[in-house]
């Protein structure tokens, strides 16, 4: 907005601050110097830490050197770190973090890296780091909090983890990449107050290139607006241009993009809507209407009867008037430029946009009526952050333009933005400070974390809605779309498994979370979340601070499901395998690792001192008895499941043997889905013996002690290869690729075929010493593997799984999926490129209702052989 008033202007509302998304406030549990407890993990998908590249690394010097220099010649320490842009109203930074620490690449991790010939060699020159992208905006008219923001964290030197940063070196000739109006014209405030100098980098290039990078390397980026409803539309590459890119800031620009650093300006007028968004913003406050009454009286001059005051007229209903005016044109205007160089799609960005329902809506609306339907108007979810992206693209060791978009993982961790997103003196420094800042919230009183009643949107039939009937409600709503992006976490090292049938097609969730879906998972995690903190804050031994981070933890968690409730698409297309993953995310950020960690030990120990009697049973029966026994087996188990409430409280009626027995006596055939028999004979093809199999585990104790194991010794035996396939961070009581190979050590000394295979794939060493001869003659055994998934949720995304997953991937003929989060919720319908076998009992009413109009408790044993 035009800010011709800015020295009289009262405070702008709280809530229409937001950051971008994202703030200071979710490093704090970065900050905390504490490693957490499950820092072996070294895959690092979410709340974890970003790696050095060691690829390539070699020694420097004779060998004799006492301390040689290790060289890393793709580790780039030059990384640059942020980028702005400098707008009439608005500055927007995109800036990188990243941690220095090294990762612990434990023995599983090196010797399957060998077995499955992972090479990490240098692929690029310049190598993308783990780390994050962050999105924060200020005020142009308050530079100074932005000066302090960047000089509080450090950005323009790295950040306060850099190594420059720590050894208190001095660079003095930092160049800072920006963009933008007040590139110039800040430029001094700059090198005065941070000693750095702006390198300007074009407007228009930028913008054209952070709109390209979005569309190429974010899911569901774009998306059409009508009617109040948002539809996510994922834009094919080869599909992409040319396209009319129209940013809607201070100013208007209008361009037709044509590829890659290809574009033109086609149109656009600063003067005249800089002036009336000047009117919209002022519009929300009666004195600033004051102060542009003369423009606003020109434009409604016909309108408004000679007899009523400006002051008759409530300054709500002025400035949806002008805002459908301006909208409205803007769409017509963009129309005619689309039609004038003939493009079909118009993506509108800029923070006049930003994410508000009734400018799409109305946009949208002029776009398909002009164009009778032939054009579309599509939206961004970054849309005010073009330019500094584009800036920071600018850079020439940034190596974004490598990333796709399976390695980038947006979060959303909890922040300023419920506070309205006001940078509040400098960041926050530890976890402390946090907790404090989430304790004042609490104090707050609920109208933070209730949530905001919008109901269903009535529209006008002029592609706007009904005009709101107080300041309070949709206006109110729309102000909190601070929080529509969140953290991108740039992980290399995930990639797309290549066994999926189709990736483009690919949708890992079966059910929709609608409103009615969305509604009933609202309760059933409200309703779990009281027994969740109780296990959180006794993993982390029941201290004072625990509990506080137990509170503070429920109350963000219930905060998220607020807004989400308030709006199902306020962060990007969400599915419940996002939702899933949400909670177990916020768990971490309050630095809780593994709430379920005693339970896992407990049950494991007790299925461990079951396992050697099953196996005796299993090895008395016939090979086609101990088949359907083990399906059995693996079925019965997974009734250990702490995500559901029915077992739960089937879990205080009896031991662990005692569920499980009952569970086995229950396994009548036929399945609610049973394909035993096909894969019973598929099996028992002699000629055609499987490969490698993939044996993707759930939860902990019983499922997998006494269910998946002895599933994967039997393909052992048959001289299959097995490679188990576990969680990287723990997700309720799931077992975790870091817990298998002891779980796997100690199930071996009971069998010798868990043992010499685990032996052959490095999962335990030196198991031959002090264990008699008898097995040392014995032929040599096809290996059992243990890789991570990249994944800390119940359920599991193939577009985005560990490098170490997909390259085991690569040699496997049959991939096995167990569990309601991996083979229900998530990828019942996925196709792959090889045999697939999922394995799940249903321990949810409403699931087995709606998917296979059975009952709780029903079994699926879905064989979906390639031909
Ligand atoms: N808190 C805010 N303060 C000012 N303007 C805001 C705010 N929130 C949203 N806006 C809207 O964002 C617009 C500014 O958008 P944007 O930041 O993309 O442009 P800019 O970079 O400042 O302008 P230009 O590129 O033309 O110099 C304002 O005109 C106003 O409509
Ligand atoms: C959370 C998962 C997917 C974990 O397996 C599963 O437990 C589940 O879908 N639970 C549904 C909630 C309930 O039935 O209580
Ligand atoms: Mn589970």
């Amino acid at each position: 907005m035009a800010a011709n008033n800015s020295g009289s202007e009262p405070p702008i509302p709280e809530d229409d601050e937001g950051l971008g998304g994202v703030t200071h406030e979710e490093e704090a549990a970065e900050a905390k110097g504490k490693a957490p407890a499950a820092s072996t993990t070294t895959m690092n998908r979410s709340g974890s830490r970003p790696q050095l590249d060691l690829s390539g690394a070699a020694i420097h010097g004779t060998l004799e050197d006492r301390n040689p220099t290790i060289l890393l010649p793709n580790q780039s320490d030059d990384i640059s770190h942020l980028a702005l842009d400098i707008g009439g109203s608005l500055i927007k930074l995109v800036y990188f973090s990243r941690h220095a620490d090294q990762p612990t690449e434990d023995k599983r991790k090196l010797s399957t890296k060998r077995r499955l010939e992972i090479f990490t060699g240098a692929r690029r020159s310049y190598p993308v780091l783990g780390g994050r992208l962050h999105f924060v905006k200020f005020e142009t008219g308050k530079l100074n909090e932005c000066l302090d923001f960047i000089s509080s964290k450090q950005l323009h030197r790295g950040g306060v983890d850099s190594p420059s940063w720590r050894s208190g070196a001095q660079p003095d000739n930092i160049v800072i990449k920006a963009t933008g109006g007040g590139a110039f014209k800040y430029a001094d405030l700059f090198k005065e107050r941070l000693g750095v100098s702006l390198e300007k980098e074009d407007e228009m290039d930028c913008l054209v290139a952070g709109a390209n990078f979005l569309l190429k390397a974010i899911r569901h980026e774009a998306f059409t607006h009508m009617d109040g409803q948002k539809e996510y539309v994922q834009i094919d590459q080869n599909d992409l241009f040319p396209y009319l890119l129209v940013n809607v800031g201070s100013g208007v620009s209008i361009i037709k993009v044509d590829g890659h650093g290809k574009f033109q300006r086609v149109s656009g007028d600063n003067s005249t809507i800089d002036m009336l968004v000047g009117d919209i913003y002022g519009g929300l406050d009666y004195s600033k209407i004051g102060l542009s009454a003369s423009t606003i009286a020109s434009s409604f001059g016909k309108t408004i009867s000679d007899n009523k005051e400006l002051s008759d007229y409530r300054p709500e209903d002025i400035s949806l008037s002008l805002l459908r005016m301006i909208s409205y044109n803007i769409g017509q205007i963009s129309y005619l430029n689309a039609l004038r160089y003939g493009l079909k799609r118009i993506f509108f960005g800029g923070f006049f946009i930003r994410g508000h329902a009734y400018t799409m809506d109305t946009i949208s609306f002029a776009v398909h009526f002009w164009s009778k339907g032939e054009a579309k108007a599509m939206f961004l979810r970054h849309e005010g952050f073009l330019g500094a992206l584009g800036a920071f693209m600018s850079y020439e060791k940034h190596g974004l333009d490598d990333l796709s978009a399976h390695h980038l993982v947006e979060r959303f961790p909890m922040g300023a933005p419920y506070v309205g997103g006001k940078i509040h003196g400098p960041p926050l420094g530890d976890l402390n400070e946090k907790i404090s800042w989430m304790e004042k919230f609490v104090q707050k009183g609920t109208q933070i974390t209730a949530p905001v009643p919008m109901g269903a949107p009535a529209t006008t039939g002029m592609g706007g809605f009904e005009r709101p009937t107080s300041k309070g409600d949709i206006l109110r709503s729309d102000a909190s779309a601070a929080l529509n992006v969140g953290v991108l976490h740039l992980v290399p090292s995930l990639d797309v498994f290549p066994l999926l049938e189709d990736p483009k097609t690919y949708e890992p969730n079966t059910i929709d979370l609608d409103h009615d879906e969305f509604k009933y998972w609202f309760t059933i995690l409200s309703d779990h979340l009281p027994d969740l903190v109780e296990k959180a804050v006794a993993s982390e031994g029941g201290t004072d601070d625990a509990k506080r981070r137990g509170d503070a933890f429920a109350h963000a968690f219930s905060a998220h499901l607020a807004r989400l409730t308030e709006e199902p698409a306020a962060y990007g297309k969400f599915g419940l395998a996002n939702l899933l993953e949400l909670r177990e995310e916020c768990l971490r950020e309050f630095q809780f690792f593994d709430a379920y960690v005693s339970i896992k030990q407990r049950e494991n120990e007790a299925s461990l001192a079951v396992l050697p009697d099953l196996l005796m049973e299993l090895d008395s029966m016939d090979e086609e008895d101990r088949l359907l026994a083990l399906i059995e087996g693996v079925l019965a188990a997974n009734i250990f499941d702490w995500g559901s409430k029915a077992c739960v409280d089937l879990y205080n009626q009896g031991t662990i043997i005692e569920i499980y027995r009952m569970s086995r006596k229950k396994m009548q055939r036929p399945w609610r889905i049973d394909n035993f028999d096909t894969f019973k004979s598929r099996m028992l093809k002699k000629d055609q013996p499987y490969k490698r199999a993939l044996i993707s585990v759930d939860n902990a104790g019983a499922d997998v002690v006494l269910g998946m194991l002895p599933l994967a010794r039997e393909f052992l035996r048959r001289g299959v290869e097995v490679v188990l396939v576990a969680n990287s961070l723990p997700a309720l009581n799931d077992i975790t690729a870091n817990e298998l190979p002891e779980i796997v050590a100690e199930a071996a000394k009971h069998c010798g075929i868990l043992r010499k295979a685990a032996e052959a794939g490095g999962l335990i060493v030196d198991a031959m010493a002090g264990i008699q001869g008898d097995a040392k003659d014995e032929p040599a055994s096809v290996p059992l593997m243990v890789v991570e998934n990249g994944c800390g949720s119940p359920c599991i995304d193939f577009r985005q799984v560990s490098s170490e997953l997909a390259a085991a991937a690569k040699d496997a003929d049959l991939l096995i999926l167990e569990g309601m989060g991996r083979s229900l919720h998530t990828n019942l319908n996925a196709r792959f490129k090889c045999d697939a076998l999922k394995l799940a009992m249903v321990k949810n009413q409403r699931l087995a209702e709606k998917l296979f109009n059975g009952n709780i408790y029903d079994c699926i044993c879905k064989f979906e052989p390639v031909s």
